[in-house]
């Protein structure tokens, strides 16, 4: 009976290609800048302007003609950051602060440590290259260039750069709306006393945290009864709402695990069990919503272990496809030592290591207790070190590790 389960345990990429399958990046809207951190970029961004556009000083000092260098010059100018252009006569220097526009005529700036200021006039020393200490216009970002790619997340460096444009609104894939049900008798939600036998539900929190992290919008969550009635009334109500719904629990083998069957009464179940650990009940699928539009469905396993992996392994490339995101396709791959043995069977194993950085190299230290029950083994964990399936791991191997510290 046990013998058979390795056979239809589904791997990884197997279950990847379906979870992907036929999903394409939701509808386009305009976003002001200022609310779209996180978000991703529906089309290319060109640039419009130089930047910087015009040239300018990168020192406080003295701004003149490279040859008029190594004599006494007469200060003839004063030019602070923010006012306009002005043009400086051969056999004359200007006072010229950080940010302020060279002034035409002057190809190089000294720094005033190196420049003695004699009353109205300024010793500047010999040889100063055209050029030095000047920022030339565009050369940070020439207009016409690519400024940003469509699929780029925004982050804080994508955003000083499109604000460096004077660019007030983008045009961004919409976020992903999800549903979340936490089923289970036994959960309760915190805040409320516990009774005997009940627990407090740590996965909605958990999810919802990583869910906005990867770039969704949480806008129903429900706890679910174990009852066929009640698993399904809950993943209907899911189905109007949501792109995604994504539930925790009851997708084992248990009579009281009723998400399957509720799902297949109102679409389908594209797949179920992986060869992961944790994680092995988890189930792909899908349903219809409003107008008939797909709504992906990702049930998870209750255990809070197999929750907050299957989130990363799983929910984090889907939205990233829902968001035109490539580069959420993949968690980012590193080396490290294992300082731990270990073996596997049939399931390949995501242990949770944290990942110390010395210079002879990475160590992944794994937590002493893997078990999917233990939520403590996700907190530090930087990565999750892959063990492949039929595979042995002695202190000091090399194994691959999937890099957490991301988004
Ligand atoms: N006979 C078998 N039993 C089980 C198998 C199996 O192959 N044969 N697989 C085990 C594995 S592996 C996993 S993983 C779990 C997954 O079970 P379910 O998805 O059905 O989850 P539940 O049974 O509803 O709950 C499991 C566990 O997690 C706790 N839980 C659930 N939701 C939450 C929450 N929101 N916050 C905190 N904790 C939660 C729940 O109380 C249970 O202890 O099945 C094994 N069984
Ligand atoms: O798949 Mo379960 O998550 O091994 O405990
Ligand atoms: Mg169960």
């Amino acid at each position: 009976m046990t013998s058979s389960h390795a056979a239809s345990l589904a791997p990884m990429e197997d279950a990847l290609a379906t979870l992907l399958d036929g999903v394409a990046p939701l509808p386009v809207e305009r976003q002001p800048c200022e609310q779209a951190e996180g978000r991703v970029l529906a089309a290319p961004v060109v640039a419009a302007l130089d930047v910087p556009p015009f040239d300018n000083s990168a020192m406080d000092g003295y701004a003149l003609h490279h040859e008029d260098a190594g004599q006494r010059l007469p200060v003839a100018l004063r030019v602070a950051a923010g006012a306009p252009g002005e043009r400086l006569e051969r056999g004359h220097c200007a006072r010229i602060f950080t940010g302020g526009q060279l002034p035409e005529g002057a190809d190089c700036v000294v720094m005033q440590e190196k420049v003695q200021r004699v009353g109205d006039e300024a010793v500047i020393p010999a040889d100063i290259p055209a050029g030095d200490n000047v920022r030339r216009r565009g050369r940070d970002v020439r207009a016409g260039a690519p400024l940003l790619d469509a699929g780029t997340r925004l982050d804080a460096a994508a955003l000083g750069h499109l604000a460096g444009q004077g660019i007030v609104e983008v045009d961004v894939h919409r976020r992903p709306r999800v549903a979340l049900l936490s089923t289970g008798d036994e959960i309760i939600d915190p805040g409320k006393p516990l009774a005997a036998g009940q627990i407090y539900n740590s996965n909605r929190p958990m999810l919802k945290s990583l869910l906005e992290r990867f770039g969704a919008e949480v806008v129903l969550t429900r706890s679910v009864p174990d009852s066929p009635e009640g698993t399904r009334d809950c993943l209907k109500e899911a189905a109007e709402v949501a792109d995604l719904v994504v539930s925790t629990g009851g997708v084992s083998v248990g009579e009281e695990d009723h998400v399957k069957a509720a799902l297949e009464t109102l679409g389908t179940l594209n797949l179920w069990r992986l060869a992961i650990r944790p994680g092995k009940p988890l189930a792909l699928g899908q349903m219809e919503g409003p107008g008939g539009t797909p709504v992906r469905f990702v049930g998870l396993p209750g255990n809070p272990v197999s929750s907050y992996v299957g989130a990363w392994l799983f929910l984090r490339p889907l939205l990233g496809a829902l968001q035109g995101c490539e580069s959420m396709a993949e968690l980012p791959r590193l080396w490290a030592r294992s300082d731990f043995a270990t073996s596997t069977g049939p399931r390949q194993h995501y242990m949770r290591v944290r990942l110390a950085f010395a210079p002879q190299g990475v160590s992944a230290l794994a937590f002493s207790d893997q078990n999917s029950g233990v939520l403590s083994s996700c907190i530090d964990a930087d990565a999750l070190a892959v063990i492949p399936p039929h595979c042995e791991i002695a202190p000091g191997d090399k194994v691959e590790c999937l890099w957490l510290r991301t988004w």
